[in-house]
This record gives structure tokens, C-alpha cells and sequence, in this order.
């Protein structure tokens, strides 16, 4: 018996993912299990191993799926001496990316759906369980982090044996800081999980669940292997475009890369083929070989649709191209990732992005910021809307300043489905927040005395700005929030413009429900008074429903003539003065006839909505 990859049994074999609510501890058991199995090494461990991103390491969390093969000896019963193959996928816990949790759980057989002992079940453990379920994969219920004075294992046990029908006992108990219960969790994935079943003589069928790009290596694709078998210098054929590529070499992640010679029924690992673009290499899509292609595909996964639009724009208008370089090589690793070229008469050449959420959204910015070294303006995020004119037409707004002129018989805006967990004692506050951003209850359940969960449709709009924060103090951080996106609602929406001087900026435009217009018009155009200095002239600053000024502003006037003082002066002292003048116009747009310093734009827009709301 060989346990080189390629010719391993599948019976040895068990695939399983561990999901659980964010900062559960899903990294840290990921960590426990690395080292128990001794895949690397007590001295070189680090905390968070597989979160490879600074980004993730900084903030925590993790973005990208990773697997990992670790071998383990079961140590107690019927199998203990047995040696197995361990293949485990640490998932993202945040919304943004359910659909990274997704792809993993197709590769997977079993979960380990693991659960904060002093916090207990939260609004991601449902989502992540749900999903699970779907894909009918085996469950295995763990309470983590026992080792907290705060945990309450036996309270939460039966919280979740409720949840998932089975009794508080079988919820196993570990803590993935100190180590407890983690070579016990073992050897229940080796008990309870089934083996991959595929057939190893049948062409070769391998599910691409993650595609990452690396600057020395090109593409790598980690697959899932369901029949056949895989070999280095194979020709491999994407199912879903036809594209043949060489294998430039095959291996597993263990949890460095490990060439091999091959892949079997079961197995996970990785394939370069030398393409440089994920996109060539897409997820969800049937790797087969070309000589002898498989004639069905896996059930494929839907590609990430964006949800939320942002105009990002460079400070410094040179620095475009670099932008859009940068935005390219993000691509390469991104597939949710959106973006076309746009230009406003405000910010100038930049391009319009399109997101899975908000935590996407910071993300990107982010590391274009650091790992690019850009200076950058983001516009207010806003969702997708489908304008029907009455002429029969429709069109598709992501950028509310292509909202269209003409007569309007509809507009549709996406709404999700959320769900909030929270304690009894919120559920007031909690009501009153969902209704005021327009929510409908959908349905109200007691998980335990304590703990309710309400289920609400929202519009997205309204949540993707400070929902969550909101949310989150007016139960003194108690409460959980999930939602997925189900639809669209026909809304009474309107199109606010700000007006400078009669001309509209494109930057502030915002489509907002009727009610909230005139709030909105009212602080945007406060805040620009403030910001933008006074002109030689009278400046209004109006918000406008198409022609209906429904707040105004003025900016008075001022007359002010550099040369004065200089009367008389010698005229190098004027030239310099006019030089410096003309220095300050270079960082000045212009709207109309009003000069608006770079200055006043980015500081309106970047103005902290939630600390605004929260002062409120
Ligand atoms: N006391 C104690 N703390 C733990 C334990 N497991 C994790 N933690 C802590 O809980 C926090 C979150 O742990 P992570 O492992 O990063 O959580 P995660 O679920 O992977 O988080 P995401 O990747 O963001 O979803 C960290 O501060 C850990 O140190 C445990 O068993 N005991």
C-alpha cells in the first residue's frame, strides 16, 4: 500500500472542509491539525499558516480557500493504526465570499461546522450549515475554543444538536488554541466521512474549485479529482471552452507545493498548465484529458455576479495607466472581479468596478493602495438597478449618473434575504433598524429561550452602507447577520442630482428611494458648501429630481485680485505671483465656470457615512 499521490485508495482517503461564523476559530484549528499531523514542522508554525495574504494576516481572516493534504494515523477505534489521507479545505467566513465556501464544499464529503462555546451559534453557522446540507455532505458538529472561562459547552451543545437533529453529545468539544480534542476531531472525520467514491477507469473527471494566479508560476488550479487519473505531461482539456493546455505539472498542497507524478480518484491537489489568466482556468469548470475526454461535466458552480458598483479613480490623474495596470494583475487572481473604463467630470479618467459586497470592495482598494502604491478616490457604492422606459425598452444602471432621461415605467432594485440572529432582548431595535431601511419580516423563529432569528427582505441598498454597524450597536454587538441575494423589487426610486452653478456633478449623483431624497440633497449640498472655497462670483450648489430643485445652497461671492498689493511693485514679484496662482489651478477641476479644488471632491466623498449616522 503507497500513499504517494496518484495511487492512493480512495477508501484511505477522506475530503472534508471546516466552516463555522467568522472568527470562530476556523484558522486557528486549521493550524492545530497542520501540526498534530506534523505536515509542518513545531519550529517553523505560525499562527494563521494558510492565510498567505499580508492582507489576511493583518486583519484575521481569511479570503482564499486552501487545501491541504496531511497524513493521520487513526489512534482509536475500529481503525486506529490505520493510515489515511486527510485533504482539508479552510474556507472565508465572510459574506462576500459564500461563494468561495461553496466551491469547496463540492470537493468535500464531510464538514467539520464548528461553533464559538462562548458565543454559540451565530447567523453564518446557519448559512454555512445550510450550504453544507445542500451538498449533501456529512456533518460534524464541534464546539471550539472550550478552553475560554466564557465557553458554555454543555448550554451550546444543545443549541446546536437542535439545529442539526442529533443529540448534545455527539458535538464534539476541542479548543483549536491549546490543542484539546483536535487528534479525537481526527479521528471522527476518519470514522464518520465517507471516502470519495469515482471510478478510477472511466476518463478522467477533475472539478476546478479555486484558480490562483502567481507571478513565478502563471495559473495554479486546484481540482478535485472525481474519476480517473491525472498525470504530469497530460494534455487537459477545459470542459466548458474546449482549450487544451499541456500539464506543465501536477502535485498537492502539503502545505507547500509538492510535485507528483499523479492524481487519482479523490484526490486534491494542484495542475499548472502555464496559462497566465484565471479566467482560462475557471472555476467550477470539468478539467478531462484530450486524448480521452470525459463526455459530461461536473455540476458547474454560477459565476460570482457583482453585486455592488464603485467608481474608483486615481488622486493624481497621471497615475491612470497605473491603475489600470494594477486592475489587471488583480484580475488575473480575481474572477469576481469587474471593471470598465469612465470618466467624470469631477474625478477624470478612472473606471468603474463592480464587487461581491462591500469587504470586497475595501479589499481591492486596499491592496491597490499598498501593493500598488496608488492614491485613490472612491465614489458611493451602489447597487444594480433595471430601468423599464415606457417605451418598452430597459436598461442596466451601475452608474447612477447613466441613469436614463427618458420617460421611466419601472425601476427594479435587488433585495436579499437576510438573516439576523440575535438575542430576545434586541429584537425591538433590531425590528425597528430593518424597518426603517424598508425590510419586510419574512419570518421570526426562537433557536433556544434566548435566541432569535428573524428573517427579513431587504433591499441591498440599504444595507451595503453602515447596516451592519448600525446593526451591530444597537445590540451591543450581540447580533449576526446573512443574506444572499434573491431577486429584484420594483421601488419608488429617484435620481438625486447635485447641481454646481446649475451644471450637475456626476460624481454626487445617487439613486435613492423617494423618501430619502431630500435628505440626501440637503446633506450633500451642505457638505460642499462647506468644502468648496468661495468664486469670484455667486455659486449655487442645488439637488434636483430631474428639473425639481429640492435643496439649495449658496457659496457667496468674493472678489479677490492678487495684483493688488502689488501695484507699483516690480513685475518679477508679479510674475511670481501669477506663476503660484497658476500652480493652485492645476489641482483645480472645473464644473461648469466654478473651480473646485481635487481637494473638496475627495473630501466630500469620503466622508464616514456610519460616523454621520451614528451623530445623528
Ligand atoms: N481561547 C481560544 N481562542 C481561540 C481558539 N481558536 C481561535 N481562537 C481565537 O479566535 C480568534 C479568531 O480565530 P481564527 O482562527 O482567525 O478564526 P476564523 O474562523 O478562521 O476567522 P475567519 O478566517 O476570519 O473566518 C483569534 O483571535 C484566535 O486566536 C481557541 O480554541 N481558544
Amino acid at each position: 500500500m503507497t500513499y504517494a499521490p496518484g495511487s492512493t485508495d480512495p477508501q484511505r482517503i477522506r475530503n472534508f472542509c471546516i466552516i463555522a461564523h467568522i472568527d470562530h476559530g476556523k484558522s486557528t484549528l486549521a493550524d492545530r491539525m497542520l501540526q498534530i499531523t506534523e505536515v509542518v514542522d513545531s519550529r517553523l508554525m505560525r499562527a494563521q499558516y494558510l492565510d498567505r495574504m499580508d492582507i489576511e494576516r493583518e486583519r484575521g481572516i481569511t479570503i482564499k480557500s486552501q487545501a491541504v493534504r496531511m497524513p493521520w494515523t487513526a489512534r482509536s477505534g475500529e481503525r486506529a493504526g490505520d493510515d489515511f489521507v486527510l485533504n482539508m479545505i479552510d474556507t472565508p467566513g465572510h459574506v462576500d465570499f459564500t461563494y468561495e465556501v461553496s466551491r469547496s464544499l463540492a470537493a468535500c464529503e464531510g464538514a467539520v461546522l464548528l461553533v464559538d462555546a462562548a458565543q454559540g451559534i451565530e447567523a453564518q453557522t446557519l448559512a454555512n450549515l445550510y450550504l453544507a446540507m445542500e451538498n449533501d455532505l456529512t456533518i460534524i458538529p464541534v464546539l471550539n475554543k472550550i478552553d475560554l472561562p466564557a465557553a458554555q459547552p454543555e448550554k451550546y451543545a444543545e443549541e446546536l444538536a437542535h439545529l442539526i437533529g442529533c443529540e448534545p453529545e455527539d458535538c464534539l468539544r476541542v479548543s483549536g488554541k491549546t490543542g484539546v480534542g483536535v487528534g479525537e476531531l481526527l479521528d471522527e472525520i476518519v470514522r464518520q466521512i465517507p471516502a470519495p467514491v469515482g471510478d478510477p477507469d472511466a476518463p478522467a473527471r477533475a472539478m476546478i474549485f479555486d484558480s490562483v494566479y502567481d507571478t513565478y508560476r502563471g495559473v495554479v488550479t486546484y481540482v478535485r479529482v472525481v474519476d480517473g487519473k491525472m498525470e504530469a505531461r497530460d494534455r487537459i482539456k477545459m470542459m466548458s471552452t474546449n482549450a487544451v493546455h499541456e500539464l506543465l505539472e501536477i502535485g498537492v498542497i502539503s502545505p507547500e507545493p509538492i510535485k507528483s507524478a499523479a492524481l487519482g480518484v479523490g484526490e486534491v491537489g494542484y495542475l499548472i498548465t502555464g496559462v497566465k489568466d484565471v479566467r482560462q482556468s475557471k472555476v467550477g469548470d470539468t478539467v478531462t484529458l484530450s486524448n480521452r475526454p470525459a463526455t459530461e461535466s461536473l455540476g458547474g458552480y454560477q459565476d460570482p455576479k457583482p453585486m455592488v458598483y464603485s467608481g474608483l479613480y486615481p488622486i493624481d490623474g497621471s497615475e491612470y495607466p497605473d491603475l489600470r495596470e494594477a486592475l489587471d494583475k488583480l484580475k488575473l487572481n480575481d474572477a469576481a472581479l469587474t471593471y470598465e473604463p469612465e470618466s467624470s467630470a469631477a474625478l477624470g479618467f478612472g473606471f468603474r468596478v463592480g464587487f461581491l459586497g462591500l469587504l470586497h470592495l475595501e479589499i481591492i482598494r486596499e491592496r491597490l493602495e499598498r501593493e500598488f502604491g496608488l492614491d485613490l478616490i472612491s465614489t458611493a457604492p451602489n447597487v444594480v438597478y433595471n430601468v423599464d422606459l415606457e417605451d418598452g425598452t430597459s436598461v442596466v444602471v451601475t452608474n447612477p449618473s447613466e441613469f436614463p432621461t427618458g420617460k421611466i415605467a419601472a425601476i427594479h432594485e435587488p433585495i436579499v434575504r437576510a438573516t439576523i440572529l440575535t438575542p430576545n432582548d434586541f429584537v425591538g431595535s433590531v425590528m425597528e433598524l430593518c424597518q426603517s431601511r424598508r425590510g419586510s419580516l419574512m419570518g421570526m423563529e426562537y433557536l433556544s429561550q434566548e435566541r432569535v432569528e428573524l428573517r427579513y427582505t431587504l433591499p441591498l441598498a440599504e444595507i451595503i452602507y453602515d447596516f451592519f454597524d448600525q446593526l451591530k450597536s444597537k445590540t451591543r454587538g450581540y447580533a449576526s447577520l446573512d443574506y444572499e441575494a434573491t431577486g429584484t423589487q420594483i421601488s419608488d426610486l429617484v435620481k438625486v442630482d447635485i447641481l454646481l452653478h446649475g451644471e450637475p456633478v456626476d460624481a454626487f449623483s445617487a439613486i435613492v428611494h423617494k423618501d430619502a431624497a431630500y435628505a440626501y440633497g440637503v446633506r450633500l449640498a451642505e457638505r460642499l458648501r462647506k468644502l468648496i472655497p468661495r468664486q469670484q462670483f455667486e455659486v449655487p450648489i442645488q439637488a434636483a429630481i430631474g428639473s425639481r430643485v429640492i435643496a439649495r445652497e449658496t457659496i457667496r461671492a468674493i472678489r479677490k485680485d492678487v495684483l493688488a498689493k502689488c501695484y507699483g511693485g516690480d513685475i518679477t514679484r508679479k510674475r511670481k505671483l501669477l506663476e503660484k496662482q497658476k500652480e493652485g489651478k492645476k489641482r483645480m477641476k472645473m464644473v461648469g465656470r466654478v473651480e473646485v479644488p481635487q481637494e473638496a471632491f475627495v473630501a466630500a466623498l469620503s466622508t464616514d457615512e456610519s460616523v454621520e449616522q451614528k451623530k445623528k
